[in-house]
């Protein structure tokens, strides 16, 4: 393999240390603990997985978490008044609420009712629209831990030309604002763009969000690209069991690739880490603080 391998759950553990502290000094200085709360409705078993995860993360890092499960059947007026408890509550800086949302819930209402303040998704629309604007918000995690993942490579992204696969709002959207940002040329591609091969090796940096397991292709890669794979896929092996694979094909990219992002241990530990990154920026925001330096601990 000739790409560099570049370890998101190393940075991700840089980073939560770095959160730990400063969240150690803010309790010392300022009596100040961060609280982040996370509500699941329903049972969806990956998204246990990740908000067990983001609970333990959480109380690692010296915040307080507040775990709130709701049963399947919760009607939207509940969790909408769960919300509006959750945005008054001075305990709580940050407020999550588990997607995807059981089909009888409307998660645009859902998300639009959390204060933008609390909002360490970074989804509201104020904050996509601040991000939008190049003002100062929250900014959603995955892309947040992207940006973290390419500095690692990249000092200066000007002019580079970057190609985003997928346009979601929680992932492509704010991915493309924020390497324009960095003064890339961005491209964003999605299910309706033409000649994929040719769009992705025109790339420098290739982000791919499509959800589908190994699209990429190797020979879609420009030789010494850096590729940043955000795609979780579930597949179950002929023996049964499940292992997650992204939607580049590993072995082939990384024969052509300069630095590549593994999947698992690539983008997703960063996504929780800038989550606990947000909940910091958001309790110093509350109490009328400066941001604090979010600059991961050096490496070993
Ligand atoms: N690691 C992490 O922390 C996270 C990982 N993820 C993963 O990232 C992936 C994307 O998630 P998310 O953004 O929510 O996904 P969505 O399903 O919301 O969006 C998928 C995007 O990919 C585009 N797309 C789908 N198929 C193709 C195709 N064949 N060619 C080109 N574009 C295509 C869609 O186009 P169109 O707009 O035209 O429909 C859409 O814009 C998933 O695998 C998800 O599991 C997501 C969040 C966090
Ligand atoms: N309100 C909300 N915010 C989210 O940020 C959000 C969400 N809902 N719904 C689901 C997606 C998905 N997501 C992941 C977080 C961590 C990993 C992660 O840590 N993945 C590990 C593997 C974990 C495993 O073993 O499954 C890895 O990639 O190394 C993956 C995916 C956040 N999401």
């Amino acid at each position: 393999m000739t790409a560099q391998r570049i370890d998101g759950k190393a940075l991700a553990a840089r980073l939560q240390e770095t959160v730990a502290a400063r969240t150690a000094g803010l309790g010392a200085t300022q009596g100040l603990r961060p609280g982040l709360a996370v509500v699941l409705v329903g049972s969806d078993p990956a998204s246990q997985v990740y908000v067990r995860s983001k609970r333990r993360r959480t109380a690692e890092a010296g915040m307080q978490s507040f775990a709130h499960e709701l049963p399947e059947d919760t009607g939207e007026a509940a969790l909408l008044e769960l919300i509006a408890r959750l945005n008054t509550d001075p305990a709580v800086h940050g407020v999550l609420v588990q997607l995807p949302l059981p089909a009888h819930i409307d998660p645009m209402r859902v998300l639009a009712a959390i204060d933008p303040a609390k909002d360490v998704d970074g989804f509201h629309v104020v904050n996509a629209g601040r991000l939008a604007t190049g003002q100062p918000g929250l900014v959603p995690c995955t892309p947040l831990g992207c940006m973290m993942l390419l500095r690692e490579r990249h000092a200066d992204l000007s002019g580079l030309h970057a190609v985003v696969l997928g346009r979601s709002n929680i992932v492509g959207k704010p991915m493309a604002q924020l390497l324009l940002a960095e003064n890339c040329t961005v491209t964003v591609v999605h299910s309706r763009s033409r000649d994929l091969p040719m769009l992705c090796r025109q790339a420098d940096i290739l982000v791919a969000a499509v959800g589908r397991p190994e699209l990429v292709r190797g020979d879609w890669i420009r030789p010494g690209a850096t590729v940043i794979d955000v795609g979780i896929n579930r597949v179950v092996r002929p023996d049964g069991t499940a292992r997650l694979i992204g939607d580049v094909a590993f072995d082939e990219a990384a024969a052509v690739a300069g630095a590549i992002t593994p999947v698992p241990g690539g983008v997703g530990p960063m996504t929780i880490a800038c989550l606990l990154a947000n909940t910091l920026i958001a309790s110093c925001r509350q109490a009328g603080l400066p941001d604090p330096d979010l600059t991961p601990a050096p490496g070993a």
